[in-house]
């Protein structure tokens, strides 16, 4: 269970937003949507651990965590608009790189983990190749391998349907859709309204259901 509780966050004078309290049980959608400039990305970073709330909780399986840049930690698990994909490493070792640095995997496990992660994802043909040589669709999905391989509580997506035609969005869909069932918590931060109710999870409408 994700449980959010009287989150703040204020740029200055600006409060984005306050009083944001919202519970996703495990295995849950949540869909963030609003118009622009309204506070969605905020929202995804303070829930990343890459930027600080002022005021409120956000409890993991009733663990805190941290709400600062300084968090560390696997908790939550972002795919970036941009995927952010180490350019200079095949598909196979973006998505043991983590595994073998940081969780310090032995070889055995973060090999046949990554194996599991390609074939869930359609990508076992790509394990040797370079990020450039693969579409934006393909791109994200190994973005979402490489997070999932650091086993979070939460899998979070900035827009991931931004700049991909309508089958690559089917395909996002069927992904997200997969892994709750595999009882992954996720949020999906998007602009596309009909992508968003396909997705038929909860929804949090920043341009209404937030105060400020
Ligand atoms: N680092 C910052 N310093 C000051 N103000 C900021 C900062 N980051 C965001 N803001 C402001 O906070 C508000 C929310 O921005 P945010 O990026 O979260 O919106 P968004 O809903 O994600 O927009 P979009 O859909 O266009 O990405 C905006 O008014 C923005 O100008």
């Amino acid at each position: 269970m994700l449980k959010i509780q009287n989150l703040k966050k204020s740029y200055g004078s600006q409060v984005v937003f306050q009083n944001l309290n919202i519970e996703v049980p495990d295995g849950g959608i949540l869909t963030v949507v609003g118009p622009s400039g309204i506070g969605k990305t905020t929202f995804l970073n303070i829930l990343a651990g890459l930027s600080s709330a002022d005021a409120g909780t956000i409890e993991l399986n009733g663990k805190q965590l941290e709400l600062s840049p300084n968090r560390r930690g696997t908790d939550v698990g972002v795919i970036f608009q941009d995927f952010n994909l180490f350019p200079q490493y095949t598909v196979a070792e973006n998505v043991t790189l983590a595994p073998k640095v940081v969780k310090k995997e032995n070889k055995q496990e973060y090999q046949q983990q990554c194996q599991e992660l390609l074939k869930e994802l359609d990508l076992s043909d790509k394990q040797a190749s370079y990020p450039f040589q693969l579409s934006g669709g393909q791109k994200q999905r190994v973005a979402i391998a490489r997070a999932l391989a650091m086993k979070p509580g939460v899998l979070a997506y900035d827009e991931p349907t931004s700049g991909l035609d309508e089958e690559s969005t089917n395909r996002v869909t069927e992904v997200i859709q997969k892994l709750q069932k595999r009882g992954v918590t996720q949020i999906v931060v998007t602009h596309d309204l009909p992508f968003a109710q396909s997705l038929n999870g909860q929804v949090l409408n920043f341009g209404t259901d937030v105060d400020r």
